[in-house]
């Protein structure tokens, strides 16, 4: 065969692959023929887009098997973060979205009910699945409903709690459930802690399964000799079984084990899959899988195995097309090994994301002073306040949306102790291409009211470091300091300093005050600018510390006609919703309208795009404060106009 013919064959078979009844009905021989297909789908089509290949790479022989032995959507199939979900929606009738994979009206990066009937959970934060299946489970249980459910599973969404919450139940419940686990030794880089070595330890011990095949052997020859002589050889294998093996911890908990099986042969998996689904209670299959399989640059990829490149990737290297750039995590990175440099109290502490976060790079130059927990934000948090009280002060880097499910741990154990925890918020705001899970845009309102903590939105590099600073000068208290995606927008000088209020700019008429929260700064320039040319004057500040609020800045709200407020975040509760209470409470009666980013779930697409659709860019701004401001000079003219009506007819 040709390698014309050999790729049109391939291409044969994905194409004709509409939904899995076709993966259904093809033949062990054809399914390594699909596979090979759908890797290089993946690659042709996510080196455009950008998006998590490796990932998807290292479950084509799973999802397959998936689908041969479950009937989604009756069955439903949970895929735990669902950034693995790809293969799932090439085999469910959705192969032409992908050239607009996770760009605006495009397919989602993760499992979209509106997409696919096949979809049912869109939650792309880790160590959720095993909740929902428990929940699922229990509900068809009780419902008499006669479905199957199956839940995937990465190592490293493995290291959250709530996995650990939800076997501990799953197992009290004993409804029939599946959980694959899709072990490929790491999260973004290597998978940490006990588990991840347990696992580990399985998966390089050659000798285990010639160890299992031995003793199965010797109980086969052995003539019957009693129940003691079994009793002996099962223990003894038992004891092989706990010195290296996972499966009696799960065993333990009552959830049946099944591995572990080589996650890229289809066979083996739909084999143990067919176990799982027949045993009538909950089993974890342990499917062992390479991140990135199959596609060189992902294999050989150190970093994470390509985890999940932001754009169009060139196919023979897996490096990215667009130029480097400046990014706003770079800044933090460099900047907190420069303070680390001169304080050795100062610790990192990464869940899961050493590199993604720029914690890497103090992890190379202080490695002991580096901690990853895992996915585990919370644990992070309270880690993170124990770490305070043994006198360090530790960073704990994230993205802002992961932060949201630590509130409690913030609040509580760290707040209401305290403890200086620096809370450094990369991807604040609008993100982009990954959807609203991902969008960080509410750690202002939740943490806001955090009583004690502290939260700086630096408007560029200089700022970011400057605030840095600040943040981890603190000793009595938590400090959040939060910052967008992308690449860190040129440094705006202030004109000057009142209090920690920077001013950027103004002039003699004192109209409106524009508050520009974070890298908003510069838009405030451009609105100050275009609202100028109307006439009216325009003072822009970057309050720098949003929270609390600072007096000052209720202090220059008084000296102006009209106050606007824009923010990369939610208004409920935000940096607008915050000034207009301190100035109620002040007795500052000027008007204030809040800009930033309506309660929703606003569907993926670039940041720049979003912030479009959402009115957040200059061109809006000030048209809208031009409308606004010009209908205060109305309002504040009609009660003349009245008085003069009164004076004539008296
Ligand atoms: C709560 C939370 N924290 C962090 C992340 C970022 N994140 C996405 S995937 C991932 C690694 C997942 O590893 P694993 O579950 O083993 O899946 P793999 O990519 O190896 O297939 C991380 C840390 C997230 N999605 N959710
Ligand atoms: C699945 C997940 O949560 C992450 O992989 C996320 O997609 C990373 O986003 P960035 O590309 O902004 O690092
Ligand atoms: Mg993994």
């Amino acid at each position: 065969m040709s390698v014309e013919q050999d790729t049109a064959h391939h291409a044969g078979l994905l194409a004709a692959v509409s939904g899995p009844q076709d993966v259904k009905r093809r033949s062990t021989e054809q399914l390594g023929i699909l596979a090979a297909e759908i890797r290089d789908f993946l690659v042709a089509k996510v080196s455009r887009t950008g998006g998590h290949i490796g990932p998807n790479l290292g479950v084509v022989e799973i999802t397959l098997a998936l689908h041969r032995v479950f009937d989604s959507p009756r069955d439903r199939l949970l895929f735990d973060t669902g950034h693995q979900a790809y293969v799932h929606k090439i085999l469910t009738g959705r192969q032409a979205g992908f050239d607009k994979l996770r760009q605006r009206g495009g397919l989602s990066g993760y499992p979209s009910q509106a997409e696919s009937e096949h979809d049912l959970i869109e939650n792309s934060h880790a160590s959720t699945a095993l909740s929902y299946a428990d929940g699922l489970a229990k509900a068809y249980a009780l419902r008499g409903e006669s479905r199957a459910v199956v839940a995937v599973v990465g190592d490293g969404a493995l290291t959250g709690g709530m996995c650990w919450e939800a076997l501990n139940n799953i197992a009290t419940a004993g409804n029939p459930l599946v959980i694959v686990v899709n072990d490929n030794g790491r999260s973004y880089s290597p998978t940490i802690g006990g588990l991840a070595d347990h696992l580990s330890s399985l998966r390089l011990n050659p000798g285990y399964e010639k160890v299992l095949d031995t003793v199965k052997e010797a109980l086969g020859s052995t003539p019957l000799v009693g129940k003691p002589m079994y009793e002996v050889l099962h223990a003894v294998k038992k004891g092989i079984k706990d010195a290296v093996a996972p499966q009696a911890m799960f065993e333990d908990l009552g959830i049946k084990y099944v591995g572990p099986v080589d996650g890229h042969d289809v066979a083996a998996v739909e084999g143990a899959l067919r176990a799982a689904k027949n045993f009538g209670g909950p089993v974890i299959v342990h499917a062992v899988t390479r991140k990135g399989y199959g596609y060189r640059p992902a294999e050989e990829d150190e970093a994470d195995c390509l985890h999940g490149p932001g754009g169009a990737f060139d196919v023979e290297t897996g490096q990215l097309v667009a130029a480097p750039s400046v990014k706003w995590t770079h800044v933090f990175a460099d900047e907190l090994v420069a303070i680390a440099d001169e304080r050795p109290d100062v610790v990192g502490i990464t869940a899961a994301m050493a590199e993604p976060t720029g914690i890497a790079k103090l992890a190379r130059k202080h490695p002991d002073r580096v901690y990853d927990v895992g996915i585990a934000e919370q644990h992070a948090a309270t880690s993170a306040a124990g770490l305070a009280m043994g006198g360090l002060h530790p960073v704990v880097a994230v993205y802002a949306t992961f932060l949201n499910r630590a509130f409690d741990q913030v609040l509580l154990d760290v707040a209401m102790h305290k403890l200086p925890v620096t809370f450094v918020l990369d991807r604040a705001g609008i993100t982009g291409p990954d959807g609203p899970s991902h969008y960080g845009i509410w750690d202002m309102s939740v943490f806001g009211v955090v009583p004690g903590l502290r939260i700086a939105a630096p408007r560029d590099a200089a700022t970011l470091r400057e605030e840095l600073r600040e943040a981890v000068a603190v000793d009595d208290g938590p400090t959040i300091v939060r910052f967008p995606t992308g690449a860190v927008v040129a440094d705006l000088p202030a004109l000057r300093r009142v209090g920690p209020v920077d001013v950027l700019a103004e002039s003699a008429r004192t109209d409106v005050l524009l508050v520009a929260v974070g890298s908003f700064g510069q838009l405030g320039m451009e609105v100050a600018t275009r609202v100028a040319e109307q006439g009216y004057g325009v003072t822009v500040v970057d309050p720098r510390w949003v929270r609390p609020v600072p007096a000052e800045l209720v202090e220059l709200a008084a000296a102006h006609r009209l106050v606007v407020t824009v923010e990369d975040g939610v208004r409920v509760g935000g940096v607008g919703d915050a000034l207009a209470q301190a100035m109620r409470d002040a007795d500052v009666q000027v008007p204030l309208k809040d800009l930033g980013v309506p309660a929703g779930w606003h569907p993926h697409g670039t940041r720049a795009q979003i912030l479009a659709d959402l009115g957040l860019t200059a061109q809006n701004v000030a048209r809208d404060v031009t409308g606004w401001i010009s209908r205060l000079d109305v309002e504040t003219v009609e009660p003349v106009i009245a008085t003069d009506d009164a004076a004539a007819q008296n």
